[in-house]
């Protein structure tokens, strides 16, 4: 049976770190973020759908989707959010659930699906453990005007429309934080693979 592991957290709270640590285990990562982007490529029915649903406004002129016209369109609106959500997730859903039936098939002992909202969109019932990864809203605003070069506004305002970190503390079957170094947080996550009994594949 292959264990399937929800890996969570919030805007650079340092998921990509932590699951590019999965990944040198050599333990799979089927990725949320990048089969979203997949799914709206121009040959994919999410692409059509969304411009019926947004009109021209929302391509590129080389007919690919403008995804930060979108993204502004969508992070100023929640009704806009949930049409853009309800046209992209079942599409998202429908692919994880094709990469995890490959590595059930290949008898492969876990997985992980890295998904940055996997408690805001209810995605839990598509893994048997989560993991989030923690860091201090502090943290989180230093490390994103680092990494974006953003403002404190900006950092601050996308801080804020996501559920607070702490919030997600107790949803969580395992913590890692994330305010320490990069070696703190690969023991804490060689800990908590331990505990629940996964090995590296090569052992
Ligand atoms: N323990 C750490 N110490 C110092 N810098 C870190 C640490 N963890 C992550 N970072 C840096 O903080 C930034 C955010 O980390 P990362 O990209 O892993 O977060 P994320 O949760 O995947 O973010 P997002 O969802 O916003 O893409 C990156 O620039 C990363 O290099």
């Amino acid at each position: 049976m292959t264990l399937f592991i929800g890996l969570t957290g919030g805007i650079a709270s340092g998921k990509s770190t932590v699951s590019n640590m999965i990944l040198e285990l050599g333990i799979p990562v089927i990725d949320a973020d990048k089969i979203a982007k997949e799914a709206v490529e121009p040959e994919e029915e999410a692409y059509k759908e969304i411009v019926r649903a947004f009109g021209n406004k929302v391509l590129k002129v080389d007919g690919n989707l403008d995804r930060e016209k979108l993204g502004e369109i969508v992070f100023n609106s929640p009704e806009k959010r949930q049409l853009l959500n309800g046209i992209v997730h079942p599409a998202v859903r429908k692919e994880m659930n094709r990469q995890k039936d490959i590595l059930i098939s290949d008898g492969i002992q876990a997985g992980i699906l890295d998904i940055p909202l996997l408690f805001e969109s209810k995605l839990s019932h598509m893994v048997d453990k989560t993991l989030l990864v923690y860091a201090d809203e502090s943290v989180q605003f230093q490390r994103l005007k680092r990494r974006n070069g953003y403002s404190d506004e900006q950092a601050a305002s996308r801080i804020a429309s996501q559920l607070p970190l702490k919030d997600k503390i107790s949803m969580a079957d395992a913590v890692i934080n994330n305010n320490g170094t990069i070696e703190d947080t690969k023991k804490q996550l060689l800990t908590i693979l331990t505990q629940w009994k996964i090995k590296k594949p090569a052992e």
